[in-house]
């Protein structure tokens, strides 16, 4: 096993759950943002996390630092099990992670310039001396291609590519084993995404960061990532190499997803999905997937499928048809024949 084949991550069923009221006099429900994800992240390389808006992306990433408990399940790194937050040996595991927000605006102190900001967690967790910090500094904004003079700016006075920039410096400043990258790219310009992106991609190569990237865009997901795992309401769909499941998804949920961005080599149309979009207050039965799905048997309506390896190909699928388990629309009522 090479180095970049060794588990930097390994999320186990977790699950998170919060409490919702429906209007003033509603009564309390419960939303399952996450319900059993499962994720594995290899040292040196990219997990891709994608699906629609509330499917548990960010509540998956902030499980995995620690900034959100889970119910249940639970999180290893580097081969420890992530300690109870707060605790001095869960702050040391900590240290060798780091987030980058969607918006560097807000993640920066706008009172404070962006030398101070990127110097603030090597001074929290006591990383070289007060007098070698400027040369830090400088060489974490030079890494991002920032020039040294940025030290001195407030984060208004950069570029929304800029502060991104900074941001990155920031989360860089402890050399840390894993980025979560929550949505990095999608509150810049289009000019500047392939930037920022690029600009991911040889820190990874350079310093052997491993990230979870989260994004909407799977076109971003498609070109940063090793592997690549789909969610539908808090629960992972479909996981494997890009190339799999972002060319020829085999989950109907990823089909209609991947079907929405245009691709040359790709046969067949957009497909439209039937029905709301899901409410993660009231989870169908069965496949979460199943009412909105054009293949669904009267089983999906019935079994949670499980997410497991195809026979066919390397990926991993939780869906009864995709398994071979059933034929599409197999034990339903067959609509009625129109008259001739
Ligand atoms: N603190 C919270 N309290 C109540 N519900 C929450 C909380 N955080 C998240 N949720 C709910 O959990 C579900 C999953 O949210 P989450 O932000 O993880 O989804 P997401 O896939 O990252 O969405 P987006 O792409 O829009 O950020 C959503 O229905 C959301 O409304």
């Amino acid at each position: 096993m090479s180095v970049n084949d060794e588990p930097l991550l390994h999320a186990q069923d977790l699950v998170r759950r919060y409490a919702m009221r429906r209007g003033m006099f509603g009564r309390p429900a419960e939303v399952r943002a996450v319900d059993g994800v499962s994720l594995t992240l290899r040292r040196g390389q990219t997990l891709g996390l994608v699906g629609e808006s509330g499917c548990g992306k960010s509540t998956t990433g902030r499980m995995v630092l620690g900034l959100e408990v889970p119910d249940s399940g639970g999180v290893a790194f580097a081969n420890e099990r992530m300690p109870a937050p707060g605790t001095p040996a869960w702050r040391r595991l900590r240290a060798r992670m780091a987030m980058v927000y969607q918006d560097p605006l807000g993640a920066l102190d706008r009172r404070l310039d962006i030398g101070t900001q990127v110097a603030e967690p090597l001074e929290i967790h006591g990383i070289g001396t007060r007098a070698d910090r400027p040369v830090r500094v400088t060489a974490l904004l030079r890494s991002v291609g920032l020039r040294p003079d940025h030290a001195r700016s407030f984060p208004h006075e950069l570029s929304g590519g800029q502060r991104q920039r900074a941001v990155l410096a920031r989360a860089l400043a402890t050399s840390p084993d894993l980025l979560v990258c929550d949505e990095p790219i999608s509150a810049l310009d289009v000019s500047i995404q392939a930037q920022v992106m690029n600009l991911l991609a040889e820190v990874q190569a350079r310093t052997g960061v491993a990230m979870l990237f989260i994004s909407h865009d799977l076109r971003a997901v498609r070109q940063m990532s090793h592997r690549v795992a789909v969610m539908y309401l808090g629960r992972v769909v479909e996981e494997g190499e890009p190339d799999d499941v972002l060319h020829a998804p085999a989950h109907p949920y990823a089909q209609a997803l991947v079907s929405a961005i245009p691709h040359p080599g790709r046969r067949g149309g957009r497909i439209v999905l039937k029905g709301d979009p899901p409410n993660p207050a009231a989870r169908p039965p069965g496949c979460a997937f199943h009412p909105r799905c054009a293949l669904a048997a009267a089983l999906c309506a019935r079994e949670v499928p499980v997410l497991k390896p195809r026979a066919s190909d390397r990926r991993l699928v939780a869906c009864h048809v995709a398994q071979g388990e059933v034929a599409p629309g197999a034990g339903l009522p067959q609509p009625a024949m129109e008259a001739a």
